[in-house]
């Protein structure tokens, strides 16, 4: 919901009837509807009637809106909020004074006190951070379970059949010389450990290593290696999308492996991790695989992980069997999960102690050149897909290097594309290049499914996407996929379009909505389906009338359009969305420097969902202001992440 600093009566973001402090965060924006009445219905319930313990609550839960797990009331006078679109005056608030409003948290029936303190009440003070009880249990289970796999005497391994394959699998060919061969080691560290993560930007050959990984496992004696038997794996991934990818990314990954390894791997398939879960219709987030009917599988490989929840996260962890194998994979740089947490960020970063057991293993493969690493991350940092701009760019935001970003950009290089223009104007300079993306790969897009090519109207829809960080106003999906759609309207007139412009919606013929090549966007989970939040599609016309399909690794899923409930076209969408998809060419809108959603992460997530060429649009002082501001998700995971006796 967008945050309005605007006092209108009519108001929807206004609650009448709120009081205090309440009332005041408010008017202010921020606090929305949601937050105001979750605090007043549950501090009545409670009996809790301190002004501030209401504000403490209902800040709590409007952080976990905004993706964090927990707040800290020393600090939350400082926090935006990032799901705001507008910048919020913080300081002419009257922020509770922070000593005397964490004494009273502390003292509210509402509010359980300390790590060990027993549950059942809203809210959880622990560590210096106040959180809603549910986010706390969840925390405390990642926590705890990925510790626990920390703690298990290591997986048994023929080490001799290991080092052959190593040897095998990863022969350093293609790295610059003295470049140590990071794939190797996180192949080892996730042979040597119940649960580790391959890290790493794209292209950085991250799937090739779980390839490899898998392949190694694969080798071990004492399995019995038909595909299918022996070894039970799992791929999963967050999106339907992702899971797609993966599993195309394995199966090219695995074609370049010997004979032998690529036999005994077999036929891979991804799914995602709700199917894998087990989704059960109307339980609401119970699945069928929890802590007391554990998950089958002995391995299971999880791809882009940054965009796993807190809660997603605990429900995985609890429902793997603690003596199968984690493989975690993903970009701890890019945008965390829409949900709660940051998860795979805070455990890439969290400092850990000494893995004396990972430290010998690694040394018995010859690998302990460096300490192992904290947690079972290994880095991949070598590109091996493309070197150009787009990665020299990439690597500058993630390097805070606000210069060196500036210079790429300015450089003239074919692959990155700078337009440095006032988008808040009416008719913005220099969107030539924008428009003649729109244009081709709408032209290919429609080309292709009006002949009924489902497979090159896919490939047209992946040709070019559009990303913005807003939703509304100048900046905004809104605005900017309306201009798209209108250059095509203008360019090739009414297949473009749903309904021919200005006809009544009623008066719709319905087989123009449905026009080859309209893109589509699925903006609800439709389990029955297997369609997520955020898959992409195309309108294809088929003998049977138009239908709508979308990207499904080998095989594409291919619906009748009355079959989809929640649906909209997609001329341009949030890089929070994109996240999980890559394009040929991504033309990104930067916000303005003062949105609160402008971090480095972002910047980072939109450049790198580029294969081939990135076009940026905005200006030098808000392209300075993302690479300087990293995402600020608070949680207690990267701190905690070592025993309890180590540090409550
Ligand atoms: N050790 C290697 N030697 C040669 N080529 C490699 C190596 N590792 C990866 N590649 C190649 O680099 C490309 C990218 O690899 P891969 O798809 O595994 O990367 P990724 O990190 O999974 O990428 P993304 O995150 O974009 O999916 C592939 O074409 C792959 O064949």
């Amino acid at each position: 919901m967008t945050e309005t600093m605007i006092l209108d009566p009519a108001d929807p973001n206004l609650v009448f009837g709120a009081t205090g402090l309440l009332q005041t965060f408010n008017a202010a924006g921020v606090l929305g509807p949601a937050d105001v009445h979750a605090a007043t219905a549950i501090a009545r319930l409670a009996g809790e009637a301190d002004d501030r313990v209401r504000l403490a609550l209902a800040l709590t839960v409007r952080a976990v809106r905004a993706g964090s797990v927990c707040i800290d009331l020393a600090e939350v006078h400082t926090t935006s909020f990032d799901t705001s679109e507008v910048r919020i005056d913080l300081a002419g608030l009257p922020w509770p004074e922070p000593a005397a409003w964490l004494e009273a948290v502390r003292a509210s029936p509402m509010v359980a006190d300390g790590h060990d303190h027993e549950g059942g009440r809203p809210l959880r003070l622990a560590h210096g951070l106040l959180y809603l009880e549910r986010y706390w249990l969840q925390e405390e289970e990642v926590r705890t379970e990925w510790l626990s796999r920390e703690e298990r005497n290591p997986p048994e391994l023929d080490r001799d059949r290991l080092t052959g394959a190593l040897d095998r699998l990863f022969t350093g060919e293609g790295l610059p010389a003295g470049e140590p061969d990071q794939q190797r080691r996180a192949a080892a560290v996730a042979a040597l450990r119940w649960v580790s993560v391959i890290a790493g930007g794209p292209g950085t050959g991250k799937t090739t290593t779980v390839a490899r990984v898998l392949a190694l496992l694969l080798d071990q004696p004492g399995l019995d290696h038909r595909p299918g038997r022996g070894l039970r794996i799992a791929l999963a991934a967050p999106t339907g999308k992702a899971a797609a990818r993966l599993e195309e990314a394995v199966r090219e990954a695995a074609d370049q492996l010997p004979a032998a390894d690529r036999d005994r791997l077999g036929e891979l398939s991804a799914s995602t991790l709700h199917r894998l879960l087990g989704w059960l219709p109307g339980s609401r987030g119970r699945f069928r695989y929890h802590r007391g009917n554990h998950l089958p599988y002995d391995v299971i490989v999880v791809d882009e992980t940054s965009m796993v929840s807190l809660t997603l996260m605990a429900r995985l962890l609890e429902a793997v069997r603690p003596d199968a194998r984690l493989v975690f994979v993903g970009d701890p740089d890019q945008l965390s999960s829409v949900e709660a947490g940051a998860v795979l960020a805070d455990i890439a970063t969290a400092p850990g102690p000494d893995d004396t057991a990972l430290d010998r293993g690694l040394a018995a493969l010859g690998l302990d050149s460096e300490p192992a690493p904290p947690h079972g991350v290994v880095r991949l940092s070598h590109t091996w897909r493309y070197g150009g701009a787009i990665e020299t760019l990439a690597r500058a935001i993630r390097d805070s290097d606000a210069d060196a970003a500036i210079d790429v950009l300015r450089s003239g290089a074919e692959d990155v594309i700078f337009v440095e223009s006032d988008l808040d104007r009416a008719d913005p300079a220099g969107l030539e290049p924008l428009r003649e993306r729109v244009l081709t790969a709408g032209r290919t897009s429609h080309d292709a499914a009006a002949a009924g090519d489902v497979e090159g109207a896919l490939r047209g829809l992946d040709q070019h996407r559009l990303l913005c960080a807003h939703r509304q106003g100048p900046y905004g999906v809104a605005r900017w996929g309306a201009e798209a759609e209108h250059w095509l309207i203008e360019a090739y007139g009414s297949w473009a379009v749903p309904a021919a412009p200005g006809s009544p919606v009623s008066g719709r013929d319905r087989t123009a909505e449905w026009y080859p090549g309209r893109p589509l966007l699925i903006t609800a989970n439709d389990y029955e389906l297997g369609l997520y939040n955020g898959d992409t599609g195309v309108v294809v016309a088929t003998e049977h009338g138009p239908r709508a399909a979308f990207a499904r690794g080998a095989e594409p899923t291919v619906v009748s359009p009355v079959r989809l409930d929640a649906v909209q076209t997609v001329h341009a969408m949030t890089v929070h969305r994109a996240q999980g998809s890559q394009f040929g060419c991504v033309s990104f809108i930067v916000p303005p420097p003062d949105s609160p959603l402008l971090t480095r992460e972002l910047l980072y997530t939109a450049v790198t969902r580029a294969t081939d060429r990135v076009q940026v649009f905005g200006t030098v002082d808000a392209i300075r202001r993302a690479v300087l501001h990293p995402a600020n998700r608070a949680s207690g995971l990267r701190p905690r992440l070592r025993p309890a006796s180590s540090g409550s």
